[in-house]
């Protein structure tokens, strides 16, 4: 049920509606009836919030994630994952289709949207395959899976090395007006790799992955996108040469869009340390420079949104030879404390920081909410900026622990979230209604 709610005297920071001040917001009927400078009085029955000292936001949307179900139910779930994301402040997320099943069909579009109906905590966006199986050889029905609720499709986890059929996937893609989203990596350069090549990997001996690994593929895919008029999404960013070609691309006008993680802000590969498999994913955590590019990159609009990746994997995924470790971190929980460590450094404004994590992602896939306007949807995450605290991966709502942050301590903390009006997390408990 969504009740009245009114959130008094919280900064609303809204940047898509150019607001950042102490305000009153009232929310009616699963929507934002009135955001107002002046006190409002509390209607009859309202439930009033005192976000006095805390921000009060439009929901996070995380354009990346991965929900493992159908097939590895026991690394995540549809419910598990959207509890987690709720925890995080994400009122949407958008499931990446590398389950097993792979989602390359109308079928399984449907069994996920299910799951998230009957989970019913917050927005669950399939993506939908661009290749069968994701083997990279034959396009999946791309119109089945956009009639049955795909908002983009992607080969995510994979990159599709065959160029035309790549350049089919943008035509066709662009005809129904979903993006598609890309990793890129060229697996030749990337072949038998573990880690980010450079000083790093030859100290520990490890087989490295070359920055040119990603920066080759998307110089080829914003030449097939410059020829198809398409619209491309880049999936988590690592390096400086892919930023450099995504600004010049849209210095150009092309309709490209990018993402990039929390983890890949805020490490970099010498994070992999003593050979620790929590630092392991793809694409890998690369040198201090391309850190710093990215940094750049999230301010000046280079990149539009910051994704988690999401990547559940069970312990003995993990526990292993580095070179055997599966790719890939949890990354719900952490995503706003990780982005406010930039914050408090001064190394991004708050409203910028709001914007990548809400208005940015909807924007890039054409998604509802992302923005507090009156009629907006009511997907609001209240964070208090202040509140320190210490990530500890044991009381994740996810069901994988697998990440390199556990025991670090963050200064920001996500105190509720809203999804349509309804509270479906509050003070560190998730509310389920099902
Ligand atoms: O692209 C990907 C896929 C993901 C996964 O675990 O599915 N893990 C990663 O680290 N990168």
């Amino acid at each position: 049920m969504s009740a009245t709610v009114l959130f008094r005297r919280g900064r609303v920071i809204d940047p898509r509606n150019g607001v950042d001040g102490v305000r009153d917001v009232l929310v009616q009927d699963g929507k934002v009836a009135q955001v107002s400078d002046a006190p409002l009085s509390a209607p009859a029955g309202a439930e009033v919030v005192d976000a006095d000292g805390k921000w009060v936001l439009p929901g996070f949307i995380d354009l990346h994630v991965h929900l493992r179900e159908p097939g590895e139910e026991g690394k995540e779930t549809v419910l598990t994952g959207c509890r987690a994301a709720v925890a995080g402040g994400f009122t949407a997320v958008v499931a990446m289709p590398n389950t097993k099943v792979v989602n390359d069909s109308g079928l399984v579009t449907e069994l996920v949207l299910s799951r998230a109906r009957a989970a019913n905590l917050c927005h669950v966006y399939p993506a939908g395959a661009i290749t069968k199986g994701l083997k990279g050889e034959e396009l999946a029905e791309t119109g089945e899976l956009i009639s049955s609720g795909c908002v983009a499709i992607t080969d995510d986890g994979r990159p599709v090395m065959n160029a035309a059929l790549m350049r089919r996937a943008l035509q066709y893609a662009t005809q129904f007006g979903v993006p598609v989203m890309v990793h890129e990596e060229d697996l030749t350069l990337s072949a038998g790799g573990a880690m980010h090549e450079g000083p790093t990997s030859t100290r520990l001996g490890l087989r490295g992955i070359p920055a040119s690994a990603e920066v080759a593929m998307v110089a080829r895919d914003l030449v097939l996108l410059e020829e198809t008029k398409g619209r491309l999404h880049i999936a988590h960013v690592s390096c400086e040469g892919s930023v450099r070609l995504i600004r010049e691309a849209k210095r150009r006008g092309l309709f490209v869009t990018a993402e990039v993680t929390p983890h890949h802000l805020i490490l970099d590969d010498r994070a992999v340390g003593d050979y620790d498999t929590h630092a392991k994913m793809a694409p890998p955590l690369r040198a201090d420079r391309d850190v710093e590019a990215l940094r750049e990159a999230i301010v000046d609009g280079t990149i539009d949104a910051i994704a988690t990746d999401h990547a559940p994997h069970g312990v003995l995924d993990k526990q292993v030879e580095f070179e055997k470790g599966i790719n890939g971190i949890v990354g719900l929980e952490t995503a706003l404390g990780l982005t406010m460590e930039l914050v408090h450094a001064g190394r991004l404004d708050a409203k910028r920081a709001v914007e990548l994590l809400s208005h940015g992602p909807a924007k890039a896939f054409g998604l509802p909410g992302g923005h507090l306007a009156p009629g907006a949807p009511a997907d609001i995450t209240v964070v208090d900026p202040s509140e320190e605290w210490t990530v500890d991966a044991h009381r994740f709502y996810s069901r994988s622990r697998n990440t390199p942050f556990h025991g670090r301590k963050q200064k920001g903390r996500v105190v509720q979230t809203w999804v349509s009006g309804r509270k479906v997390y509050a003070d560190g408990q998730v509310k389920e209604s099902r």
